[in-house]
C-alpha cells in the first residue's frame, strides 16, 4: 500500500525533555489509525507535529511524499490533510451554515474577510450544502452552533474539516462529550461521510477503548514519548500487559475489528 504520511526517527524535545523519542510510522491509503497511550505520553505533540503545527527537533515527517515538518494549517489544508477546527467551541454564536462557510472560505481563498458576502457566494453555499448533507446537517444549518446536540457539534467540527476537501483528516475524541448510545452512530456516519467525501485515511486520537477497538485498522501506542507498540486490533487486544499499559489495569472486553471485515476504514459488523 502506499504511505500517505510518513514519520522517520522523529523526535520532539522541550528544551531538555524529550517528548517523542524516534517514532516511526506510517499510515497507508484506506487506514483508520489510532493513536492511543496514558497521559502524558505523547499523542498531541505526536499529532501536532504530524499535521505540521510542531517542527519535529530530528527526523522527517512526509506527506505524499514531501517534507510537511512545521509547514503550519493552512499550507497542511492546501496540501491535502485537515484537522478538525474545534471552530463550534471557537464560536458558538455562529450559525451551521456560517461555521461551514468559514471553513469553505478558506479552501476557496476568501481568508480576508471570510463572512462578508457569503449570501451571494454561491460557490461557497454550494460547498457549505454539499458537507451539510454527507453529515446530515442540513436541517440544522440556520441554528447557532451553541443550540446543537453535543453529537452534532462533533459532527459540525468534523465537517468543517471536511470543508478542506481533505484526503487524510486527524480526528481529536471525536466522540468525546457524546453519551454511550450514540457514540456509534456519530462513529459510523463520520465513518461513513470519510468514504463519500472521497478522504483516503483518519487518524483519531482516542481514550475509549471501545471506539480503538471497533473502528482501527491499526493501533500505535504511545509510553513515554516512543511507540510502545504498533500493532492490528486483533495482536493488540490479545495483549494484556500492552492494554494494561495504555490504559490501566484492568484490560476491557471489547469487539475488535478484524482483518475479516473491510479492507478499508469500515465499521467492523456488531452481532
Ligand atoms: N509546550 C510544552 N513545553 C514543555 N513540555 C510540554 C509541552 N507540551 C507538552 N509537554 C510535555 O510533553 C509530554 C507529552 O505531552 P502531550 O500533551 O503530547 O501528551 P498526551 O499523550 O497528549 O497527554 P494527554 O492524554 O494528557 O493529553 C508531557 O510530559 C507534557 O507535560
Amino acid at each position: 500500500m502506499t504511505a500517505l504520511l510518513e514519520a522517520s526517527t522523529v523526535c520532539k524535545s522541550y528544551g531538555a525533555f524529550h517528548a517523542l523519542t524516534d517514532i516511526s510510522l506510517s499510515i497507508a491509503d484506506g487506514e483508520f489509525i489510532s493513536i492511543v497511550g496514558p497521559n502524558g505520553a505523547g499523542k498531541s505533540t505526536l499529532v501536532n507535529v504530524l499535521t505540521g503545527l510542531l517542527k519535529p527537533t530530528s527526523g522527517r515527517v512526509s506527506f505524499r511524499g514531501a517534507d510537511i515538518g512545521g509547514i503550519g494549517p493552512v499550507e497542511l489544508a492546501r496540501r491535502g490533510m485537515a484537522r478538525g477546527f474545534q471552530l463550534v467551541n471557537i464560536f458558538p454564536e455562529l450559525t451551521v451554515r456560517e461555521t461551514l462557510a468559514v471553513a469553505a472560505s478558506s479552501r476557496l481563498k476568501r481568508i480576508a474577510n471570510p463572512l462578508r458576502s457569503l449570501s451571494r457566494d454561491r460557490e461557497v453555499n454550494e460547498a457549505v450544502e454539499e458537507v451539510a448533507d454527507i453529515f446530515h446537517l442540513r436541517p440544522r444549518l440556520d441554528q447557532r452552533a451553541r443550540a446543537l446536540s453535543q453529537g452534532e457539534k462533533k459532527l459540525l467540527d468534523v465537517a468543517s474539516a471536511f470543508a478542506l476537501k481533505p484526503e487524510l483528516i486527524l480526528i481529536d475524541e471525536p466522540t468525546s462529550g457524546v453519551s454511550t448510545g450514540d457514540k456509534h452512530t456519530i462513529m459510523e456516519l463520520l465513518i461513513a461521510a470519510c468514504r463519500k467525501a472521497g478522504v483516503r485515511a483518519i487518524i483519531q486520537v482516542e481514550h475509549d477503548m471501545d471506539l480503538v477497538a471497533r473502528y482501527s485498522d491499526r493501533i500505535v501506542a504511545l509510553q513515554a514519548g516512543r511507540v510502545l507498540a504498533d500493532e492490528k486490533p486483533e495482536v493488540f487486544f490479545k495483549d494484556p500487559a500492552l492494554i494494561a499499559a495504555v490504559v490501566g489495569t484492568r484490560p476491557p472486553q471489547v469487539k475488535h475489528k478484524t482483518s475479516a471485515d473491510a479492507a478499508s476504514f469500515m465499521p467492523a459488523h456488531v452481532n
